[in-house]
């Protein structure tokens, strides 16, 4: 199989658990619950995107045959020392694409696997870290894994009605946008009121990287 991917670049994850963790990025191109054009945005599944997930024109973006050409590309990001190597998975969604022979080629190159998703797609096996991030109005498929982060406040998809779900952390992120200052704050507040919560902010926006 092949992959379209939109962009790979190292950076800091920048929200949830692993924030402030060198990261190599894989942007794959596509999302299922978005076609990605702004004409679309209003009647899609997922309507917050913040994202350009559409083709494969970004940095170092394009069709790759393999996953070992892949790979090798993502590993040639990785500029610091050779310990705690560290993929993102993201997109648009991962899991339309990812298999298990990109798996095994990037853990065959050192790299511990993150991997961001909309939580419609049953993940291959070996992912070091699954990121769930629900969608109201998309039926969620994983029910456990690492972490589940929120996007809040989103209608028809309350904190509570994942907390019972069987994650090892759970994170709350304010919804960017224009209402971003008064989402903030009402996250905040929700994780005082509820301490399973911790709020994860987009700190890569505020320290204006990628
Ligand atoms: C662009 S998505 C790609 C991965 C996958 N499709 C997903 O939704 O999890 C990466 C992360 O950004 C979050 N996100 C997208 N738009 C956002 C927004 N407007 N404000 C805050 N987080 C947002 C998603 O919920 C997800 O956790
Ligand atoms: N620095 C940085 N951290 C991120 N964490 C999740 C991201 C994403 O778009 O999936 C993202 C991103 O695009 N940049
Ligand atoms: S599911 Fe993820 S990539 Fe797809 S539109 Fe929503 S936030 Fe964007
Ligand atoms: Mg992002």
């Amino acid at each position: 199989m092949s992959y379209a991917v939109k962009e790979i670049f190292l950076t800091l994850q920048g929200e949830g658990a692993h924030a402030g963790r060198a990261a190599v990025f894989c942007r794959f191109s596509g999302c299922n619950l978005w076609s990605g054009r702004e004409q679309d945005r209003a009647s899609a599944t997922c309507q917050f995107c913040d994202t350009d997930f559409v083709g494969t024109d970004g940095t170092l973006g394009g069709r790759f045959a393999t996953a070992d050409e892949l790979a090798d590309v993502i590993a040639g990001q990785w500029t610091g020392e050779n310990i705690n190597r560290y993929v993102v998975l993201t997109g648009g969604e991962p899991l339309l694409q990812v298999d298990p022979p990109f798996i095994d080629a990037l853990h065959a190159r050192g790299f511990a696997i993150g991997i961001e998703t909309n939580g419609t797609i049953e993940p291959p096996e070996g992912m070091d870290w699954v990121c769930v991030s629900p969608k109201a109005g998309a039926e969620l498929v994983v029910r456990r894994g690492h972490e589940l982060k929120l996007v809040y406040p989103q209608a028809g998809a309350a904190p509570e009605d994942f907390a019972e779900l069987d994650f090892e952390r759970f994170s709350l992120q304010p919804m960017d946008g224009p209402d971003v200052i008064e989402n903030t704050a009402r996250a905040v507040d929700y994780c005082l009121r509820h301490p399973q919560w911790r709020l994860s902010l987009q700190t890569h926006k505020t320290l204006g990287i990628r």
